[in-house]
């Protein structure tokens, strides 16, 4: 008999959730080709029909029970509101022995909920989060190469064990991300600035230019800047809610901070203080142009 190829994650992987980050781990899986099986737990039959007649998984189901019964490796890739359901119910359907791990955008909500929910199966626990993805969800969204050569933070608890956080670092490496191991408080904090922050301000520029809109045709002038800067205000409403209040003890100072730099600004352009103005605008160019630099360096 051929012994099965080691990946380093087992054999058998289990994912919750096939939306944009679940279905792109299973497209990813497939193309490296590791895994003995990818099952997909999904929330209805119209899903797991579509999944399987998409080719990503080889098993779909709406019975988590089911879909984690042999598994080596979970990945739940829900919302992080529905997270401590899900932990609960896995609490009582998976092998002892396998390793869970979730791909939610806030840490510190996620690892309470893992604690509470896991019990004795803590130690299989590793959280993490590709920081990797587009405006757009569901089961269609994904593509396989959504994670390569993408950082995927890793912020194991105390609890941890080394073999669980050695195989969800496997897991993320067969799909060609860059794995970070961060403290999941921190983790929260650089998210809020940098993912959750502007998320809420596109979301907050679009909707008070759209309730104008309802009176100008201002949408039909707006150039690329617009676009640029309004993206992600394209994301799943529901989800970015959840995000941002799971992550709200992180997301507020930073949003107080910004808050007081735009009543700055306005103070500046209401007194004709072009100096401060141009000053700003020069650090934040500034910036900008380093971070501009280093990420089309890192993407390649
Ligand atoms: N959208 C993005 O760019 C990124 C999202 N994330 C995180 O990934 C997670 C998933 O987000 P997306 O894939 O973008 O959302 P999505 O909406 O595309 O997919 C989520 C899927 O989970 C399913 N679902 C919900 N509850 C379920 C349950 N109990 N059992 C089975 N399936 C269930 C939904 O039907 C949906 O198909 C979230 O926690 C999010 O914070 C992380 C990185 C990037
Ligand atoms: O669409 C984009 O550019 C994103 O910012 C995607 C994204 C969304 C949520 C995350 O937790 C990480 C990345």
């Amino acid at each position: 008999m051929n012994a099965a190829p080691e990946t380093g994650y087992g054999q058998h992987v289990a994912i919750i959730g096939l939306g944009l980050i679940g279905g792109s781990i299973a497209r990813g899986l497939r193309v490296a080709g590791g895994a003995a099986s990818i099952v997909g737990c999904v929330a209805t039959t119209e899903d797991a029909k579509r999944a399987v007649e998409l080719g990503i998984v080889d098993e779909a189901t709406t019975d988590l029970g089911k879909a984690v019964a042999g598994a080596d490796l979970v990945v739940v890739a829900v919302p992080v509101g529905a997270m401590a359901d899900v932990f609960a119910d896995l609490a009582r359907a998976m092998p002892a022995a396998a390793v869970i791990t979730d791909v939610g955008s806030v840490k510190m909500a996620v690892i309470t909920a893992a604690r509470e929910q896991l019990g004795a199966r803590i130690g299989r626990f590793v959280p993490g989060h590709p920081i990797a993805g587009t405006e757009h969800s569901g089961l269609e969204a994904g593509f396989g190469a959504l994670y390569e050569d993408r950082r995927v933070i890793l912020t194991p608890t105390p609890e941890t064990d080394r073999d669980a956080f050695a195989a969800v670092e496997a897991l993320w490496r067969a799909l060609g991300a860059r794995v970070t191991e961060m403290d999941a408080a921190h983790h929260d904090e650089v998210l809020a600035a940098t993912s959750h922050l502007p998320h809420v301000l596109a979301f907050a520029l679009v909707d008070t230019l759209a309730r104008m809109a309802e009176r100008t045709e201002i949408f039909e002038y707006a150039a690329g800047g617009f676009a640029d800067f309004t993206r992600i205000a394209s994301s799943d409403p529901a989800l970015w809610s959840d995000i941002v209040s799971a992550n709200r003890d992180a997301v507020l100072p930073v949003l107080d901070r910004y808050i007081g730099d735009l009543e700055a600004l306005r103070g500046a352009i209401a007194g004709r203080d072009g100096a401060m103005l141009t000053s700003a605008f020069g650090r934040a160019k500034q910036a900008r142009d380093r971070f501009a630099s280093q990420y089309i360096q890192d993407q390649g």
